[in-house]
């Protein structure tokens, strides 16, 4: 049979990083080595498919902006409809590959894989983690077990939905868990699946990102002890059209916020209750606070900077918060 083709983006991070010495695991520069180089490390990908790589971008994940999805977003969804290409990798710095993974689910149509990697240590520590990573990554993207089963994060030797992963540990190689789970494991380039996501994504998306030029700007407060509203208003006056409360336990509010948070609503909005629990949060609605009275939106299980996500390609569609509740459901 003739071998798969995968494309190799790279946007940059620590799997294209470099350090002064083979002890720096966490000391080094970010984005460094372009891709055809990552390629060339590691001579096994030509067997497993015909690999080529393209450089988007060159750049730590930090400073990932809207125009870096969509720029991202657009070049992914041309290529998944070229006929000679069967599935495409994405090389990622970690920080923010969570986000970039979940915006691609709910706006890229196809059921062809598409794989976002990245690394925990650089190319030039010992003890590297990038090479396999990438290695399982290519090897998830070549198959077709992969198709259709929503954009995924191989890291680690597993594979999680790029829907629910987070990153949620630093420094460590097993940096990237879901709350509910891998979807499977890859092994010596064979991957092994247990579960799917029933999340609605990719073709079954109502997003399109073919259709989506700007993405509205959406911003986060942090809940803690002792916190004041200035955040909340800072973020409203700059233009934030929703601010995801990225809220204490069951997304709780503080009494300092709240007015804040119904007066901004009144000035049209949209206030999103989340969590920031680190291993999974899980925000019910009107539990602790009468969300249907205030007219606010909760982000189920997504963390606050999916639910960012989440909101920013949901706001190019609707205005409606009742609406906007139905996709935070759904996605
Ligand atoms: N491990 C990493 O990739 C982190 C490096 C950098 N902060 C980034 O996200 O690009």
């Amino acid at each position: 049979a003739e071998k798969p083709n995968v494309v190799i983006l790279a946007t940059g991070g620590t799997i294209a990083g470099a350090g002064a010495d083979v002890t720096n695991s966490a000391t080094y520069q970010a984005a460094k080595v372009p891709v055809d180089k990552l390629i060339a490390a590691i001579p096994q990908l030509q067997t497993i498919a015909n690999v080529r790589g393209e450089q988007v971008f060159q750049i730590a994940s930090e400073s990932f902006t809207n125009d870096h999805l969509l720029t991202l977003g657009k070049r992914v969804a041309a290529l998944v409809k070229q006929s000679d290409v069967d599935g495409v990798v994405i090389t990622h710095g970690t920080d923010t590959l969570e986000e970039t993974a979940y915006f691609l689910t709910l706006v890229v149509h196809t059921e062809k894989p598409i794989v976002l990697v990245g690394s925990m240590r650089p190319g030039t520590a010992m003890s590297a983690d990038g090479t396999l990573n990438l290695y399982n990554a290519v090897s998830v993207a070549a198959t077709k077990d992969a198709r259709g089963k929503g954009v995924l994060v191989t890291m680690n030797d597993e594979i999680n939905s790029g829907r629910d992963v987070a990153k949620v540990v630093n420094l460590k190689t097993e940096a990237f868990k879901s709350p509910w789970g891998p979807l499977g494991m890859v092994v010596e380039g064979k991957n092994y699946w247990f579960r799917l996501p029933v999340k609605r994504h990719t073709m079954n998306s109502e997003f399109d990102i073919e259709k989506i030029d700007v993405l509205p700007s959406v911003g986060i407060a942090y809940g803690a002890g002792n916190v004041s509203d200035t955040a909340y208003r800072a973020l409203a006056e700059k233009g934030a059209k929703a601010i995801v409360h990225a809220g204490t336990g069951n997304g709780s509010v503080a009494k300092a916020v709240v007015p804040a948070l119904q007066e901004l609503r009144g000035q049209g909005i949209q206030i999103i209750r989340s969590s920031h629990v680190n291993a999974g949060g899980f925000v019910l609605r009107n539990a602790e606070q009468p969300d249907d009275k205030y007219d606010w939106v909760v982000a189920h299980d997504l963390n606050p900077q999916k639910a960012k996500i989440l909101a920013s390609v949901a706001l190019t569609q609707t205005q409606d918060s009742k609406e906007l509740q139905r996709i935070f459901w759904e996605y």
